[in-house]
């Protein structure tokens, strides 16, 4: 490939060349004008603008036209690796040739101006458990008494299945949940009883969006991760501590995290993450043959945390111990089948340092430590509070690109 192929032109897109949205981007999402009735349909970021794909593809008769107007991504994740990168082929092209700019610029909205929905229909929801770092400071603070990584950690990425139907988009307010916890006895040990989480949570995550879909008994290896893989997103996977303590055992997280995930609105497709490709921090033992990757497994995108507006952390992904290519492989190696529209999660993304940790609860090191946001002493998540992640990652001109921002705000429990 020459230098010139990776390095498109310039975009004619005014304030777009140069920033965290260039066409190095163009991350997908389903958007409607706000305040209208008109169907949401498929657009493209650059800029502060989103391209309207569908009368675009429509006026070009693209072959593929009609998955533009769908309101999801779905159809266009079925079509698979090569029409995912004949598509961004397409839509570099209209930005960066001036010729193009008279058919498109009537189909440039501002980003202000749209309602982004969610991206895509969860088929299937899996989340994994992939930072070193968050999983023995999980052990640390749940089983104080025990060794904080269990005996299968380092020989596979340990997950579980989460609920799909309850995946909302950035920007959607989160309900405390209610449930079953444990609270002081009247005299003598702490008894279950039924109210409101007191303790609860985010998890900084990277969500991965399965287009091309596999058939029962198939399985993935390492080396079919970006045939199977459309793109990525940020996710917070909000989790209620006291509930997961009290239910989670033997059989892992159910209602304490099954109640709202929510992701970002935009999906940054694979291929605009070449450059921030780096090799995993390293593996021992050896995982197993069906596990094994090479270098460049590893993605290296910066995570911020923020509380109302002020950050509290910033989780590296590059900190990774499993690679997404090595989450699906084990996730489809007992011949699991995958569809368009699985999304699979990293799990809690946490760096060595105190100030790179991706949840409340090691922040606050099960609240026992507090730390310091918006000048008061914070534990876990107060009713009213509004949490945002945002993602940047080397992009291929040298300079960044920006993931969609994922943001919530805590609504009171109710009943
Ligand atoms: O170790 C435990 O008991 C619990 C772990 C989690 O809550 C983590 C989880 O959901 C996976 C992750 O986000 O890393
Ligand atoms: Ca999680
Ligand atoms: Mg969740």
């Amino acid at each position: 490939m020459s230098p010139e192929s990776t390095h498109p032109a310039p975009t004619w897109v005014e304030g777009a060349a140069g920033s965290l949205w260039d066409v190095d981007n163009l991350p997908y999402g389903v958007f409607g004008p706000r305040d209208s009735d008109e169907p949401a349909r498929v657009g493209v970021r650059v800029g502060d603008l989103v391209l309207d794909l569908a009368p675009v593809a429509a006026a070009e008769m693209l072959e593929v036209a009609h998955v533009f107007e769908a309101p999801s991504l779905n159809p266009l994740l079925s079509l698979g690796r090569g029409s995912w990168s004949a598509v961004r082929q397409w839509a570099v092209s209209l930005l960066t040739d001036e010729a193009a700019r008279g058919l498109v610029e009537p189909h440039l909205l501002p980003v202000a101006e749209v309602e982004l929905q969610l991206p895509f229909q969860v088929a299937d929801y899996v989340d994994f458990y992939c930072s070193l770092e968050h999983a023995s400071n999980v052990g640390r603070i749940f089983r104080p008494d025990d060794e904080p990584l269990k005996p299968n950690w380092r020989h596979l990425p340990v997950g579980y299945h989460g609920r799909a139907g309850t995946v909302v988009v950035s920007g959607t307010g989160v309900r405390r949940p209610c449930g079953q916890r444990l609270t002081p006895g009247a005299d003598g040990p702490p008894q279950p009883s039924y109210g409101p989480s007191t303790r609860l949570d985010i998890e900084t995550e990277l969500g991965f969006v399965v287009g091309a879909p596999t058939a029962i008994g198939e399985r993935v290896g390492t080396a079919g991760f970006a045939d199977h893989v459309f793109g990525v997103l940020p996710l917070n996977d909000w989790s209620a501590r006291d509930i997961q303590a009290w239910e989670y055992v033997p059989l892992g997280p159910f209602l304490g995290k099954s109640f709202a995930t929510s992701v970002a609105g935009w999906v940054t497709p694979l291929e605009a993450l070449d450059a921030a490709r780096v090799d995993l921090p390293g593996q021992q033992p050896e995982p197993l043959d069906y596990l094994r990757v090479g270098p460049g497994a590893g993605y290296d995108i910066d995570f911020e945390v923020l509380l109302d507006g002020e950050t509290v952390a910033r989780p590296p992904y590059a900190s990774m111990y499993w690679s997404p290519a090595q989450m699906l492989a084990h996730l489809t190696v007992n011949g699991a089948s995958l569809r368009a529209g699985d999304l699979f999660a990293s799990g809690t993304v946490s760096g060595a340092e105190r100030g790179q940790r991706g949840s409340l609860l090691e922040l606050s090191w099960g609240g026992t430590e507090p730390f310091t946001a918006g000048g008061r002493e914070r534990t876990f998540l107060e009713d009213g509070d509004t949490v945002t992640l945002r993602a940047t990652a080397p992009g291929a001109r040298g300079g960044r690109i920006a993931l969609g921002e994922v943001t919530g705000t805590i609504l009171p429990a109710t009943g």
